[in-house]
């Protein structure tokens, strides 16, 4: 703990229990001891150290990256930790590489898809890292488009054996994280070809290098696609491609849980939804919505704790200038972000919980939620991860000048989140997922069939197609039933309209594709509202401690009233509200800014996060923000001379050319 508290008069105007307000952000007391300790082990052992990452070269990055994971490893096995505590280890060490892949994908995949003798062969080698594994879906010419994926399995019955191959350039492998340099296996996704007929996308389990020396198996090429966005970031991770000339496997590596080839090279599908094939997607599509909201919250701890040390201007009688924090702008441009950070994790905690009940469900044959599995994942993977991308960008701006110096923390924040908005599905393509699925939703409604789970307020669709809001004064905004109405009016009369629009054209097909612009703004609307109900449900809860809840409901209401402003043109235009109505939200929105003025540096310090995790000179939790700064700029490589390299053959022939010119007039 520092022995300068900086911050100490921000602490001290919090008007809620900060420890309390821990355990509603970790979900539990005992989450709260567990990721403290796991972060703290991390901080306090040298090998874990990230302050010079920006600073390494790509190939000094990559062992580094080696290094970590093998030394996380040894510490695992040594503490005996347990999955839980092991993967925060995993968080904290806070540094993209092949493990995630291999803990993330790889195994999820098998669990999924292989069959329980699969299973029990593949798991426990994965388990002990006898193997490493990644994930091997995207090629060079598709990505989005699983279906397009062009890399062949052809069955040969005469050897019960599958022939992994390449047949184009396009059908590279391309983009897999862990395949570059690090793993032995992938889970390839390949279009089965058995007597002669192209049964579509299946996954095999290659070996693809030797577990002796690491070299490539014969009829295997492959490497490191190249340097990626910013400095440090995702360039420890090794994203690989990757080519095969028939490559034999043997019949038993193709992942036979969904479907299975017989000896006999007969295509058998069990009778099970041919979709659980992307159930790995689906997985990691919610753990990132977690992971969003971890983002956004360090960005956010990083702006708000510098916004409060920082002054500039408001001098009076030579007295301090103004903390930044205090400017109006600087709140409304902050704290909807803060108020982000938390509406994510909850929302987060829930996909969480859905995610644990469908998986459940589908163990006992029932696919009936498999579509709404689908929709709020790929919708909420969609809405968090594009905002937490801008949203950091901001934070970087909300510092200043210093914002922009790798030592903020900021810009490799952001370049290493940046591809979060791509992989795992296409923040555009997903939400287009949503978009049918909403149409479909809509189409079945004159039918009487009833909504259910996140879609089930369409069913009140006579009712919320005309409805008014009752608001007539800023404090009516307070009422969650009024800002839940003005949601649902507005997300479902997006959608009907986008419906009606649709039905007009020549066929759906080609409605859908004029309409796609309107239908991404609808998906989004029904995200929004989802988000909003589940701060709603969470603040409805009882949560313990001085002040907690009196916090939350303030939060839930920056973050419901922000998007209502934010997306006013959405509320007006479908007639939900009136202009009158939207200034009142806008005047109430300022009220609860100043509401949250006085607790802001105590809501970042709920977060929990050690300096090491920050890695941020600004987001430092004593707030001694310049003598940190100062520190860390002679630490870069460049002020390891005085004089330059370069000097002599470049700087100073050019001073004394100038010197000699000058000295002939
Ligand atoms: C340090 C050491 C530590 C060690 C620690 C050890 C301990 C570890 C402990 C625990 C570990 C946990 C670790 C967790 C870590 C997690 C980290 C993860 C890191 C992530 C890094 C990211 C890396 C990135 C990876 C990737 O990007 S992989 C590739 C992803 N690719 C995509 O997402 C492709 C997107 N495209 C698609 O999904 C599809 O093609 C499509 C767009 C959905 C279209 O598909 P198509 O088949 O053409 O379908 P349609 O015709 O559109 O629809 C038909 C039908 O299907 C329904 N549908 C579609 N998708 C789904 C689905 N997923 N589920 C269910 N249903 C679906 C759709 O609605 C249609 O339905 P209807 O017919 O009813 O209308
Ligand atoms: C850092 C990183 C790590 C990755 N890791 C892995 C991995 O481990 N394993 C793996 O298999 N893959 C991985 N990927 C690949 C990733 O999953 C794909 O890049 C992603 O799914 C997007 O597909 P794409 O590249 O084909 O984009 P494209 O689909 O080509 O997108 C290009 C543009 O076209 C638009 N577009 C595409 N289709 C439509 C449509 N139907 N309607 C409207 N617009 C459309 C998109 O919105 C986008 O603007 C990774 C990618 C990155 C960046």
């Amino acid at each position: 703990m520092a022995e300068v508290d900086h911050l100490a008069a921000e602490r001290a105007t919090a008007r809620f229990d900060v420890e309390e307000m821990k355990v509603a952000w970790a979900g539990s007391r005992h989450a709260v001891h567990v990721a403290d300790r796991m972060a703290r082990l991390v901080a306090s052992d040298p090998v874990f150290r990230k302050d010079n990452r920006t600073m390494l070269s790509r190939k000094e990055l990559f062992k580094d990256t080696l290094r970590k994971a093998a030394h996380a490893w040894k510490r695992i096995v040594e503490l005996r930790l347990t999955e839980e505590e092991a993967d925060l280890l995993r968080q904290y060490v806070d540094q993209p590489g092949y493990v995630d892949l291999h803990w993330g994908m790889f195994v999820p995949a098998i669990k999924g898809q292989g069959t329980e003798e699969q299973q029990h062969k593949w798991l426990p080698l994965a388990y002990k890292f006898q193997i490493i594994g990644c994930y091997a879906q995207t090629e060079l010419g598709h990505g989005s488009n699983v279906q397009g994926l062009e890399t062949t399995a052809t069955f040969d019955p005469k050897t019960d054996e599958f022939v992994i191959h390449s047949p184009t350039l396009t059908s590279s492998k391309w983009w897999p994280g862990g395949l570059g340099k690090a793993s032995t296996h992938a889970v390839v996704y390949a279009r089965l070809i058995t007597e002669g007929k192209d049964y579509g996308i299946h996954g095999f389990i290659v070996q693809l290098r030797s577990l002796e020396d690491h070299s490539p198996l014969p009829g295997v090429t492959l490497g490191d696609i190249g340097g990626k966005f910013g400095s440090g970031a995702y360039n420890s991770m090794d994203n690989g491609v990757l080519r095969f000339d028939h490559v034999r496997i043997p019949r038993d590596q193709m992942l036979m849980r969904l479907s299975q080839v017989t000896r006999e090279g007969k295509y058998v599908h069990s009778n099970v939804p041919k979709q659980l094939l992307y159930g790995t997607m689906v997985y990691v599509r919610q753990s990132i919505v977690a992971d969003a909201s971890k983002a956004l919250s360090r960005a956010v701890c990083i702006a708000v704790r510098y916004s409060a040390v920082r002054k500039q201007f408001g001098s009076q009688d030579g007295g301090p200038e103004t903390q930044v924090l205090n400017y109006k702008t600087q709140q409304s441009r902050l704290f909807p972000l803060l108020a982000s950070a938390y509406a994510f994790r909850f929302v987060g905690d829930w996909l969480n919980w859905l995610y644990t009940d469908v998986t459940q469900k589908l163990e006992a044959k029932d696919f009936s939620t498999l579509q709404e599995a689908h929709a709020c994942t790929a919708g909420l993977k969609a809405v968090t991860t594009s905002v937490t991308a801008d949203a950091i960008e901001e934070c970087r701006k909300l510092c200043g000048g210093h914002g922009y110096l790798n030592s903020s923390g900021l810009p490799e924040l952001f370049a290493v989140y940046v591809p979060a908005c791509t992989y795992e599905g296409d923040n555009v393509v997903l939400l287009l997922q949503v978009a049918r699925i909403l149409m479909k939703t809509v189409s079945q409604l004159a039918s009487g069939k009833q909504p259910v789970g996140t879609m089930a307020y369409m069913g009140k669709v006579q009712y919320l197609m005309q409805c008014k809001s009752a608001v007539s004064s800023a404090e009516d905004w307070l009422n969650p039933d009024a800002i839940q109405e003005a949601f649902e009016a507005r997300a479902l009369r997006m959608a009907v309209n986008c419906a009606q629009n649709i039905s007009q054209a020549a066929s759906q097909e080609e409605g859908f594709y004029e309409r796609s612009p309107d239908l991404l703004e609808a998906a989004v609307a029904h995200i929004q509202l989802i988000i909003v109900t589940k701060f709603i449900e969470k603040v409805h809860q009882e949560i313990p401690g001085h002040g907690v809840k009196e916090q939350l409901q303030a939060l839930c209401n920056v973050y419901a009233l922000y998007i209502l402003h934010k997306h006013l043109g959405d509320f007006l235009a479908t007639g939900c509200i009136t202009p009158r109505q939207g200034a009142l939200a806008n005047e109430q929105l300022g009220k609860l800014y100043a509401q949250v003025r006085p607790n802001a540096v105590a809501l970042v310090d709920a977060f929990n996060y050690t300096d090491h995790y920050l890695g941020s000179v600004l987001g430092r939790y004593d707030g001694d923000v310049y003598p940190a700064l100062y520190e860390e700029a002679w630490k870069d490589p460049l002020n390891e001379t005085v004089v330059p390299e370069g000097y002599h053959e470049y700087l100073r022939p050019l001073i004394k050319q100038q010197q000699l010119k000058l000295s002939r007039l």
